[in-house]
């Protein structure tokens, strides 16, 4: 592993009324420039998990630094949703914009270089739209270019496509794999799809019960029988963990 854009040691998480904690012992490094997908069953933490990574929420105990930040902060993040929240007041070029207005680093945000990205990666005949008019998929590009739009260098993203169809679904894992290495940041993708966690990850960080790493897989090139075996494995792996409550 290169630098690390995300360390996260022994963390510990849990909500008053819990009989578990939601995330304990959690140990993870995420390499700078790396696609690390967390996998997991409902309920391991993997959205917890990927809150506290955006500064939404905090560890309980533990700790959570940026070795490959210079000045030891947060890098500059944006996070999509499983849903799009765009306003539908406004049009897509409007709603970039909007979200490049209340970004943290609002500065880091110039329409020449939203425009740049909608036809970069084929949007630009949307600009005009407003949201009611555009498919599911289509919304949820968008979302994913108003989060890229104030160049972060760490994109974060919560079962962005589980709302979708499976052809719609498979067509955007395409576009977010071609947008993720064009832009070269380091990304981290919660989903429960194990395909979905093959077909974009760089590594794997299995979840389970309990809120613990379970497994991780460096996944690279894989050809495609080595992929039918990883993916038995995980299966397996994915199984037990759902089922443990430790
Ligand atoms: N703010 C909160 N207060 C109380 N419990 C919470 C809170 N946020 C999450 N939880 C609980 O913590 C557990 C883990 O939630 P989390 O959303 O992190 O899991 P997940 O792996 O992302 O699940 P899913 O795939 O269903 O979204 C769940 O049981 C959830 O109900």
């Amino acid at each position: 592993m290169g630098t690390v854009a995300v360390r996260i040691v022994n963390g510990y998480k849990s909500f008053a009324g819990r009989r578990t904690p939601v995330l304990q012992g959690v140990d993870l490094d995420i390499a700078t420039g790396e696609f690390l997908v967390v996998l997991g069953s409902s309920g391991s933490g993997k959205s917890t998990l990927l809150r506290i990574v955006a500064g939404l929420d905090h560890l309980d105990r533990g700790a959570i630094d940026w070795p490959d930040s210079d000045d030891d902060t947060r890098p500059h993040t944006g996070v999509v949703f499983q849903q799009p929240f765009l306003m539908p007041w406004l049009t897509v070029r409007e709603n970039i914009a909007f979200g490049g207005r209340f970004a943290v680093h609002r500065e880091r945000f110039d329409t020449a270089y939203a425009d740049e990205l909608l036809d970069r990666f084929g949007l630009s005949s949307l600009g005009g739209y407003y949201p009611e008019q555009l498919s599911g998929g289509q919304a949820q590009r968008i979302a994913v270019i108003r989060a890229v739009a104030v160049r972060p260098r760490l994109l974060l993203l919560d079962e962005p496509f589980s709302a979708l169809d499976p052809a719609t679904r498979g067509d955007l894992q395409s576009w977010l794999a071609d947008l993720a290495r064009d832009l070269g940041f380091t990304t981290v993708l919660v989903t429960h799809d194990i395909d979905e966690a093959l077909r974009l990850g760089d590594r794997i960080a299995l979840f389970g019960r309990g809120g613990t790493v379970r497994q991780q897989w460096q996944i690279g090139d894989l050809e495609d029988g080595h992929r039918d075996g990883l993916r038995t494995d995980i299966l397996a792996h994915y199984r037990d963990s759902s089922l443990s409550t430790t």
